[in-house]
């Protein structure tokens, strides 16, 4: 049987609802048996303003997930908690949306689900319903898998000299203010991404002995000490000892000539320091065409590279390319440990 892909819808207010049903209108194959995890009432009012004909099945015992039909979304229920306007955010709905996360990690943890996929979400109406720790999907996961730590990828394809190859770069740092993120890349939490990384390019993505350039944190990664020192007194000796072990690490390398087509032929994964360093190049060759992936997970959890777009919430103009691919992406990786 296909993978059942929790498919949770996201932000109420943003193009999350809208971008799940316009892909089952768009009558393209999906991926696995997905069923959408939300409020059913809101995803057919979001239905009938974009004038879209997909029937919504309510599996209110959120159990069973049905082959998958053209133009039919089964639907696992969850209560907005207030009204939901489109493109108008409501602090009263953070916990509907942690709800859906809720539901779709249980699943995967019981094996209803083989994959969960996520809608966009806004960080900030969460921290303002009352969450005020909470800083993304990512670091949610963690804590509700219990893990220590998790690694975000985000991955497209890319044209490169020897032709096309995956373009996947994860984060040593995620979602931390750039005043932080010196602090924050240390030699114990360099081994622990690198770790991961490697070991899930393996399981998940079939790549045999990974290759994975590590970018500097300063420009021209520190040229030598003159500017900055964390090449020389964290970076570099952690890729020593971490290479004893086997890994196949480039680095530490200038960002800016090692985002270029030649310099990643061949190169499986890009470990930047922090978010800008590396979501910038990646969503530039691939913004609509990529996805989310998080490494270090006991379940597989992709999602779309975009955020909750609440300018062109509810005018069904929104591009619903990166969700396809979180799906295929989640898919995968679900065959890939044997779904
Ligand atoms: N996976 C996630 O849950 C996720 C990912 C990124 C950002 N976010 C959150 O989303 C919120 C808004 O973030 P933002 O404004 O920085 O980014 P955004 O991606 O929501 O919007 C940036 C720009 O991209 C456009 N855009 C986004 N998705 C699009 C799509 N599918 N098709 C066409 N155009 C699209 C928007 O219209 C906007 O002009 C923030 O709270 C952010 O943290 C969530
Ligand atoms: N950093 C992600 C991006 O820019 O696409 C995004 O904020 C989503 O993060 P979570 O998956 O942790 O919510």
């Amino acid at each position: 049987m296909a993978p059942v892909l929790a498919l949770t819808t996201g932000e109420p207010a943003g193009i999350g609802p809208e971008l799940a049903l316009m892909l089952v209108a768009s009558r393209v194959p999906l991926a696995g048996r997905v069923v959408a995890i939300g409020d059913p009432d809101l995803l057919a009012q979001r239905a009938r303003r974009l004038g879209l004909d997909i029937e919504l099945p309510v599996l209110a015992r959120r159990d069973e997930v049905p082959a998958q039909r053209p133009g039919v979304l089964p639907v696992w229920p969850v209560t907005l908690r207030a009204p939901a306007t489109a493109g108008m955010l409501d602090a009263a709905n953070a916990g509907y949306v942690l709800e859906t996360l809720d539901v779709a990690i249980a699943a995967c943890r019981d094996g209803r689900a083989q994959a969960m996929v996520t809608a966009p979400l806004h960080k900030g109406v969460i921290i303002e319903g009352g969450h005020p720790d909470f800083t993304g999907h990512t670091e949610y996961l963690r804590d509700a898998c219990g893990v220590e730590d998790v690694v975000m990828m985000l991955a497209t394809r890319l044209a490169t000299p020897s032709g096309d190859q995956a373009l996947r770069v994860a984060l040593a740092s995620v979602h931390l203010p750039l005043r932080e993120v010196a602090d924050a890349i240390t030699d114990a939490g360099l081994t622990r991404v690198l770790r991961i990384l490697d070991g899930d390019l393996k399981r998940y993505f079939a790549v045999a002995a990974p290759r994975i350039a590590v970018c500097g944190l300063n420009p021209h990664a520190g040229e030598n000490g003159h500017l900055g020192r964390e090449e020389l007194e964290v970076i570099i000796p952690t890729l020593e000892r971490l290479r004893c072990e086997g890994l196949r690490l480039d680095g530490p390398l200038p960002a800016d000539t090692l985002f270029t087509p030649r310099h990643l032929d061949g190169i499986d994964a890009v470990l930047a320091m922090y978010h800008d360093q590396g979501l910038p190049v990646l969503k530039y060759a691939g913004f609509g065409r990529a996805a989310n992936i998080t490494l270090g997970l006991p379940i597989v959890r992709t999602s779309v590279d975009h955020g909750t777009a609440l300018d062109l919430a509810g005018t069904g103009r929104a591009d619903i390319g990166s969700l396809g691919v979180a799906l295929e992406v989640a898919a995968e990786m679900a065959r890939a440990v044997g779904h």
